[in-house]
């Protein structure tokens, strides 16, 4: 973890870099898109950047569109904005902060009361690069934040996901990763990075963590015969607020680069809206998906003993059993991460 201080900037520029060498900034072509009238989405972090494109464009399609986010007034306005361009869909704003399980819990239980199905959740939301400090529950903020808050969300979501889902229409699962798990490393030892701390290491091993999950989630849905799928996204390298935190000689670099050599959030949204309504990828699950394409992870992320050790301790972390069911209530569960 220590070492990776270099490899955020290096990976942002020479991703950019060859994105743009590659001429791959297009916005995937939405007119194939089937209407998805009626059909509820769940977007988290949808207030701004990737996930406000993605809750965008996903209304556009006729979608009822829920935009889960820790600002209200952020995700207000992110709400007027889409309505103000009457689109055919729905959209309206929830409270989750994904930094604390109890607020997961709370908003999976103002969503079910209201009776919705769902259909697509996109695990968006997420932080870089913030300095060593710890969540409501006591977990390193990469990964309590980026990884085990989806990881909790996605737990707690997972029955109304299956019931909404069709054979011939499954519901769909979407999280987006990002290149940099290639450099991340799991220490199933330190999860929370105590032993020595690195915003780059921790933020890499939270984005490998959701691909390690995702695959094991859609490993464990074929097994059930679940209508359900599990992919997974890279957006590229977007000009968004995500690059708050980096040193200041990146974010020179970004700031006099970004325009020409990064992906709009609009065209870094194409790849999640794909994933999310597609027809192509109608029933197809565990793909990591680049560009509009599948394509290979880290070959650690295949690790099927990784996957497995990484999901049991996570149930554990949050105080949930195997088969989905809560055991332990916050106070238990904060005590044993302390
Ligand atoms: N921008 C890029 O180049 C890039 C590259 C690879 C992957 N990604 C990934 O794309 C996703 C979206 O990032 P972005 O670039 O749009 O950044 P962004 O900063 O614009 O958006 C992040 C979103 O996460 C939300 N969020 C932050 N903390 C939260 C919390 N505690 N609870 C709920 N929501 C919270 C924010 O409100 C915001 O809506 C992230 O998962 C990021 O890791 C981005």
């Amino acid at each position: 973890h220590c070492s990776h201080e270099l490899l955020i900037p290096y990976l942002t520029l020479t991703g950019a870099a060859v994105l743009h060498t590659h001429e791959t900034k297009q916005v995937l072509s939405y007119t194939v898109f089937p209407h998805l009238h009626g059909r509820v989405a769940i977007v988290t972090g949808g207030s701004k950047g990737i996930g406000y494109e993605t809750a965008r464009q996903l209304t556009s399609l006729g979608m009822h569109v829920i935009i889960a986010g820790n600002r209200e007034e952020e995700s207000q306005n992110a709400v007027r904005r889409i309505r103000e361009e009457n689109v055919k869909g729905k959209v309206e704003g929830c409270h989750l902060d994904l930094t604390s399980l109890r607020s997961i819990r709370e908003f999976v239980q103002t969503f079910k009361d209201r009776g919705l199905p769902l259909h697509v959740l996109v695990n968006n939301a997420g932080v870089m690069l913030v300095p060593e400090r710890k969540t409501e529950d006591g977990f390193e903020t990469h990964f309590g934040l980026n990884y085990l808050g989806h990881f909790m969300l996605t737990q707690l979501l997972l029955d109304t996901l299956k019931h909404s889902g069709k054979q011939d229409s499954c519901a769909r699962i979407v999280t987006v990763s990002s290149a940099t798990h290639f450099v991340g490393e799991i220490n199933l030892e330190d999860l929370q990075s105590r032993s020595c701390y690195s915003s780059h290491g921790a933020y890499a091993q939270s984005k490998l963590a959701l691909v390690l999950f995702s695959y094991y989630l859609q490993q464990t849905l074929t097994a059930e015969g679940s209508h359900v799928t599990a992919n997974v996204v890279d957006p590229g390298v977007v000009n968004t607020d995500l690059y708050q935190n980096v040193s200041w000689p990146t974010h020179l670099c970004k700031q006099l680069m970004s325009r020409l050599l990064f992906k709009s959030p609009e065209q870094g949204a194409s790849t999640s809206v794909y994933a999310a309504a597609s027809p192509e990828l109608e029933g197809v699950g565990g793909c990591y998906l680049y560009n509009g394409q599948r394509t290979k992870s880290a070959d650690a992320s295949y690790d099927e003993e990784l996957q497995r050790r990484l999901w049991r301790l996570s149930c554990s972390y949050v105080g949930i059993q195997e088969e989905g069911q809560c055991s332990l209530s916050s106070r238990q569960l904060t005590s044993q991460v302390l």
